[in-house]
């Protein structure tokens, strides 16, 4: 199974529109995606994952159809026929939450016909109290998906940036079947040591691949940590990405969870 992890770098939304950013994006999964059974994009790529101020006006409805911001990237799934994680968009909708708000951070998997396959709206929301908490709800459904492309896709867990930091969410994906978690993020700099060892711990406790795709360049004021990487359920780190905009390629063999589960069969050890 060929992976594409597409690091991408923006600056502030001001100097490049979120129709520009989109085409722009749509632009490099049809040029680094091609020839990939699964191309994975960062979370908030068009909202902007600090630019917290412009959330709500750049929210988008996934109710009838696509929104602006991802259509031209289900167009370019479509040309390479390719599953794309389009990492995640603030959703609108029109029913409140059970906290009054009508945002949500939500993922989208796009199948390589375009249509969407799955969504999964953030359960942990990051602010203290601030941005993510106070202006979006949080969701509270797990999802794990069976991509519908390669034959030997492994189910995929899907979770979002700061989720990382709870690693009962992951083992929640694993009693759902979950082999393969898929993790977009807008994570900073200054933290970037923590989001590198929590995804290894991810990878090893729960003896699944992770697949992680952060942003780089500054954003909202604040410098994203890039390292970007994919890990497989030995912890081992087959690619990481540096600080810059920059395509992880790799191969991942999907038998090998299995040979891990089997050859050192910890996750039967545990005591619940
Ligand atoms: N967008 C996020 O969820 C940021 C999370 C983060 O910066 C951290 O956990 O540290």
């Amino acid at each position: 199974m060929r992976v594409a992890v597409l690091q991408l770098a923006y600056g502030e939304g001001a100097e490049e529109p979120v129709a520009e950013r989109a085409d722009r994006v749509a632009e490099l999964v049809r040029t680094s995606g091609a020839g990939h059974d699964l191309v994975v994009l960062p979370e908030l790529w068009s909202a902007g994952g600090f630019a917290v101020r412009d959330w709500e006006e750049r929210s988008q409805s996934l109710t009838f159809s696509l929104p602006p911001a991802l259509a031209p990237v289900a167009q370019a799934a479509q040309e390479i026929g390719a599953v794309v994680h389009a990492g995640s968009v603030v959703e609108r909708t029109g029913e409140p939450g059970p906290d009054g708000r009508h945002l949500w951070n939500t993922s989208v998997v796009l199948g390589p016909d375009g249509k969407v396959v799955a969504t999964y709206r953030k359960v942990h929301r990051f602010g203290f109290g601030g941005g993510e908490p106070r202006l979006m709800e949080a969701g509270t459904e797990l999802v794990v998906v069976d991509l519908p492309a390669p034959a030997d896709a492994l189910p995929a867990g899907l979770s979002t940036c700061y989720d990382l930091r709870f690693p009962e969410l992951y083992r929640g994906l694993v009693e759902l079947g979950a082999q393969l978690f898929l993790v977009p993020a807008a994570w900073p700099a200054p933290r970037v040591e923590a989001w590198r060892l929590l995804l290894r711990a991810r990878a090893i406790e729960d003896q699944c691949f992770v697949v992680a795709c952060n942003t780089a360049g500054t954003h909202a004021g604040l410098r994203m940590g890039g390292r970007s990487a994919v890990i497989d359920p030995w912890g081992r780190v087959l690619a990481e990405a540096g600080t810059e905009q920059e395509v992880l390629s790799v191969e991942i063999d999907p038998g090998l969870v299995a040979t891990a589960r089997t050859d050192f069969p910890v996750l039967a050890d545990r005591r619940l």
